[in-house]
């Protein structure tokens, strides 16, 4: 039993609307240096938790979370597409054993994900199928969402429960920081959408796929021009963010409400929930040391654009 983690910002403006050069460059840096500490770390099971934007989860029926019995990528805004390599019998006993813990996840022998899921896997290990992975949705668009410290509770029985495997794990969480992408809101679309948003648009016509990514596109333009167009980034929460997470306070967190996040940082910061189940995983395996820090804005991606990884502290002699 070992365990390691990396939480990465996600976006799928990538190659659609870029930073400056240099900017892409240090990004790639970042990346480039997670992958490598990644494999030589060498994960025998990967624990993704990450969030969807209407791509595979939808108001028919909206769990707070979910965990994949197995999975396919969309392959949304040409992010990789197709299926993830899901340990059945394994993800089914992390299921029972979160069950036990107490925390109601729910279980998909057939999700679908998007670039949530697809972009970490891609940049961090090469494919959706690289390595074996269960996949743990947590729902952070789709109002009302769970609480910051019930993706703690997600996190830590997930942690307690790969502790008992003789498997090297790596926990990774995809999405925030701060950021408000336009995406829909059932309290504000007209009758077709929420049709959509209730499951309709499971498998989305492609011209409406198509009209959906141009709209973030377009989005993303209008961003950098005005970053009052949208909500704009909070680089001073994001890095207030990572310090709760390289200090080990999660707890910190379970005192700020959805509403308040929502007004600070975004309607999509809920992401950031991914990234505290991570490491309340890493914290059942004890004390952690962070690696690979990294933040900055990049309103071309409509991102608090950061990166955090960490592994347990070597035992004291
Ligand atoms: O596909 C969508 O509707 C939203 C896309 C999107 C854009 C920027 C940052 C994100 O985290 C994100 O997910
Ligand atoms: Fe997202």
């Amino acid at each position: 039993m070992s365990a390691f983690v990396h939480c990465l910002s996600h976006t799928p403006l990538v190659g659609y609307v870029d930073p400056a050069p240099q900017v892409l460059a240090e990004v790639d840096g970042v990346i480039d240096a997670a992958r490598e500490r990644i494999a030589r770390f060498d994960p025998q099971l990967v624990v993704l938790f990450a969030p969807d934007h209407y791509n595979g989860f939808f108001y028919d029926v909206m769990p707070a979370f979910c965990i994949g019995m197995a999975a396919h990528a969309i392959g949304d805004f040409d992010t990789a597409a197709g299926p993830l390599d899901v340990p059945k019998a394994l993800a089914e006993s992390c299921a029972q054993a979160v069950l036990d813990a107490g925390v109601d996840a729910a279980v998909s022998y057939r999700m679908q994900v998007d670039h949530g899921f697809a972009q970490p896997l891609e940049l961090l290990l090469g494919g959706l199928q690289r390595c074996p992975v269960i996949p743990v949705f947590i729902n952070s668009v789709a109002v009302p969402l769970p609480s910051f410290k019930r993706a703690r509770l997600l996190g830590e029985a997930i942690g307690q429960w790969a502790k008992a495997l003789d498997k090297r794990v790596l926990f990774l969480a995809s999405g925030g920081l701060s950021h408000q992408p336009p995406v829909p809101e059932l309290a504000k679309v007209d009758a077709r959408m929420a049709d959509r948003l209730m499951g309709s648009g499971r498998q989305l016509p492609a011209d409406e796929r198509q009209a959906r990514q141009n709209r973030v596109i377009q989005a993303a333009r209008a961003f950098v021009e005005d970053p009052n167009s949208l909500h704009p980034l909070n680089p001073a929460w994001d890095q207030q963010f990572l310090d709760s997470l390289e200090q080990g306070r999660m707890r910190d967190l379970d005192s700020l409400g959805n509403d308040a996040l929502s007004a600070l940082a975004g309607k999509s910061t809920h992401e950031v929930k991914t990234w505290v189940a991570a490491f309340a995983a890493l914290s059942a395996f004890g004390p952690y040391q962070t690696e690979g820090r990294y933040y900055r804005p990049i309103p071309e991606w409509i991102a608090g654009f950061g990166a955090l990884g960490a592994q347990p502290l070597p035992p004291h002699p």
